[in-house]
């Protein structure tokens, strides 16, 4: 036990034994907070209390995993084994399970995910008679969801006027009654969904005392890692199990509060001490994870929040290497400067790439480094989400895709032909996938022409199902004329897609739109290159489509070969809470995306912006890599974005500023002429799209030009392109001009870039500045 105690500093040691009733540690990141839980639960075990009275709740099973094994080294695997461990959602459900009959279940209950209640809502909302357009089903479960988050039932929904109010102003008066009739089919239906696990739990305990006085007596410890991410709902639970005994130890820390948007409230950590009155307080402020400059530059973020409990996080480690900002021209080079930096990091350092993390704000911005990545055959993996291309929306476009270079490709035609919804239901797809098999002829063909083929469908339907055919036969028409990225958009607009997606306002639709936003920007990307690469005849979706498959078939490769410590982790700030790693890159720094743009306009969400910086310097051991890019493709348009603001807040003392650090000048005029969401605008009809103000690539070359040092129109007017000339481009940085091939029209220039290989690009396109 010494030996076991010897580890902990004195403070960490005080947390640790103290067991005389409500414990709260407040501690600043990397200090020891789950250490120490770690190590107060091995010390009750000690102390003779039985494994299985010992509740712990964390915010990943991962996380429980791990601590569990700590334990096991610290005690024995026996013991450590019967402890109740796990996330809020896996220990309740447990209990659930148990006690299903006290709160109208049986015991083999399903859970349903996200789809089934999906399907759940939308047969509803069909039943109501109400419009699914403004009825979306993820925005109604988003509402639904954060009630039973609050412990709102649906008939405390159904009377509450503020609820009624809030419903009826954003047009859909009738979630409440939805919410009922969700609740009464999935009890019918035996199941429960996520939020139930919550919801119901808490009324297992509230509804039948003796219950909960079993379970309050069979947990004689509760502690809690990541206490400032809980809920309410999650808290009520906590208060129900554990009034009376008092025996609860809770860790967190207020600046790491990162989930308010799923109900958390930074507030929480100091009602603690309301709930459980004598709670004794530890602050733990030593870390012990970071070197110095990593935790004094986190901190000099973290100091301008005005709502914080204040803190003073110290290290003793090393001073160790200043953090790095790079500044990149694009965020193409952002990709390739991390990923080179990667691998020296790994070459040089000996560093394990599974000690290594990219960390960004949204899940979309993970598609350029995976490209990234796999162009450099450096392993990763997607810690904690999908692969960019793996995720639903993408499949659905890249489905339209392929059905347009080849309308025989039958999966990708199941899959768009009801999708966005027009009518042509399940058994008229099996009707006609009938008839191609009795006719012997492809799907497509009978799609068109559905009574030749004897398809047995209603006029009515017929006309629905060719009025598919016709709409996808113009794209197909246009797919060898018309350069992807045009043909892309309209086909996102003329099939409903963009509408579909831009109606859902939930958290989801939303992450939804960021993806296909993104797309849109690699397909605009794409098509630029290749022009300026002079492959004008390999701008088509074909093409297109044949470059994302080279990226995506490898990833098997990636996922099985190489264990996950052998890779470098890929992850949102949000997924990285509670990690660590030897080497850290946060990337993708500018206004507009981190804080995001959704943020900025309140206080409340820029500091959790800023949190959220500060979560990701503070994953960070020997070294912190930031950077952001000069210019970036997003919302389908070539955009300027400002550095992010809380890079000024980094104290310069502790940061070094590199890459294309001068003459960072945005376009002001630029900047301020965003083109408004291609998606999000959609209900402003008589405001022109970014996708309409910027038809076409050619005129995404005529907006670049108004940028006065980077025109390729300067350099064609020159015309003093020559072997030996440094030149800037936009997307790719330095390099050097090593060749110069023919003339006028045809004029080439190959060029050794610093960071993004060698190019040959045609002048007539090229986005480059001759530098003095
Ligand atoms: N007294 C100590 N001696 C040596 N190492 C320590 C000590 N306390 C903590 N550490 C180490 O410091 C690192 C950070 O600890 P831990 O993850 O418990 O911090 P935390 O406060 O939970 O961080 P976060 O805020 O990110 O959740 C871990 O690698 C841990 O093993
Ligand atoms: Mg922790």
């Amino acid at each position: 036990m010494d030996t076991l105690l010897k580890s902990l500093n004195p403070n960490q040691l005080a947390a640790v034994e103290y067991t005389d009733g409500p414990e709260l540690i407040i501690a600043g990141a990397g200090s020891g907070k789950t250490r120490v839980l770690t190590y107060k639960i091995a010390y009750l075990l000690q102390k003779g209390l039985a494994p299985w009275s010992i509740l712990a709740l964390t915010f990943t099973n991962k996380a429980a995993r791990e601590m569990k094994s700590r334990i096991a080294d610290l005690v024995g695997e026996e013991r450590a084994r019967c402890l109740n461990m796990g996330t809020f959602h896996s220990v309740f459900l447990r209990i659930l399970r148990a006690e299903a009959e006290a709160v109208g279940l049986e015991r083999n209950f399903s859970i349903y995910d996200d789809s089934d209640s999906r399907a759940v809502v939308n047969s509803i909302i069909k039943e109501l008679k109400l419009d699914d357009k403004q009825y979306k089903a993820s925005s109604v479960l988003g509402r639904i969801g954060a009630a039973k988050n609050s412990l709102v039932t649906p008939d405390v929904y159904m009377s509450d006027p503020h609820l009624a109010e809030r419903d009826k102003v954003s047009g859909m008066p009738k979630v409440g009654q939805i919410y009922a009739l969700y609740a009464a089919r999935c009890k019918a239906a035996n199941a429960v969904d996520f939020d139930d696990m919550l919801l119901f739990t808490y009324k297992l305990f509230a509804d039948n005392p003796q219950i909960a006085q079993k379970y309050a007596e069979r947990f004689s410890y509760v502690l809690v890692d990541e206490y400032q991410d809980t809920n309410y709902a999650q808290q009520s639970i906590l208060t129900l199990l554990t009034k009376e005994r008092r025996n609860i130890c809770v860790v967190g820390d207020d600046a790491q509060s990162i989930y308010a948007f799923r109900g958390a409230n930074i507030d929480n950590i100091l009602k603690f001490q309301n709930i459980y009155e004598g709670a004794r307080l530890f602050k733990l402020e030593q870390n012990y994870r970071s070197t110095q400059t990593i935790v004094k530059a986190a901190n000099s973020v973290i100091i301008n929040n005005q709502r914080q409990i204040r803190k003073d996080v110290y290290s003793e480690n090393g001073d160790g290497e200043k953090v790095r900002l790079n500044i990149t021209y694009s965020d193409k080079e952002e990709a390739s400067v991390v990923c080179n930096e990667i691998r020296r990091l790994h070459n040089r350092y000996g560093v394990a790439y599974g000690d290594i993390a990219v960390l960004y704000r949204t899940n979309a911005q993970s598609r350029l480094f995976e490209e990234e990545f796999r162009r450099q055959d450096t392993p990763y993996h997607i810690y904690g989400g999908m692969s960019f291309y793996q995720h639903k929306e993408i499949k659905d476009v890249i489905a339209y895709f392929r059905l347009v270079a080849n309308p025989n490709d039958e999966e990708a035609l199941k899959r768009v032909i009801n999708y966005p919804k027009r009518g042509i239901g399940d058994t008229t797809v099996s009707k006609l996938i009938a008839a191609s098999r009795d006719c012997n002829v492809c799907l497509w063909n009978v799609v068109g022409n559905p009574s030749m083929y004897n398809a047995g469908v209603s006029a009515a339907t017929e006309k629905k199902v060719v009025g598919f055919y016709c709409m996808m036969d113009e794209f197909i028409r246009d797919n060898n004329t018309t350069d992807a990225y045009v043909l892309g958009k309209a086909i996102l607009e003329k099939s409903g897609l963009k509408q579909e997606l831009a109606a859902d306002k939930s958290m989801e639709g939303v992450e939804r739109q960021d993806n296909i936003e993104e797309f849109m920007s690699g397909l605009h990307d794409f098509v630029d290159t290749k022009r300026e690469e002079g492959y004008e005849d390999e701008v088509y979706i074909a093409n297109f489509l044949q470059e994302v498959a080279l990226l995506t078939d490898s990833d098997e490769e990636n996922s099985d070969d190489v264990s996950s410590n052998e890779r470098v982790s890929l992850m949102t700030i949000h997924a990285s809470k509670g990690l660590e790693f030897n080497s850290v890159f946060v990337v993708g720094l500018e206004e507009n995306i981190f804080p995001s743009p959704r943020s900025s306009s309140s206080l409340r969400e820029l500091e959790e912006e800023r949190r959220l910086l500060y979560v990701a310097i503070t994953r960070a051991e020997q070294r912190c890599f930031l950077s952001c890019a000069k210019s970036r493709y997003q919302y389908g348009s070539m955009m300027f974005n400002e550095p992010s603001r809380f890079l000024k807040e980094i104290d310069k003392q502790y940061l070094i500023v590199e890459g294309n650090v001068g003459g960072f000048q945005s376009p002001a005029q630029q900047y301020s002429q965003r083109p408004e969401s291609p998606l999000r605008s959609s209900h402003q009809s008589s405001a022109p799209s970014g996708f309409r103000r910027i038809s076409t690539a050619t005129s995404q070359y005529r907006q670049m030009s108004t940028t006065p040092q980077r025109t390729q129109s300067d350099l064609s007017a020159k015309q003093t392109i020559h072997v030996g000339a440094r030149v800037e481009h936009q997307r790719f940085g330095i390099g050097s001009v090593i060749a110069v091939e023919g003339v006028g029209e045809n004029e080439k220039a190959t060029i050794e870039f610093q960071n993004a290989g060698t190019k040959t690009l045609l002048m007539k396109f090229a986005r480059l500045t001759i530098l003095k």
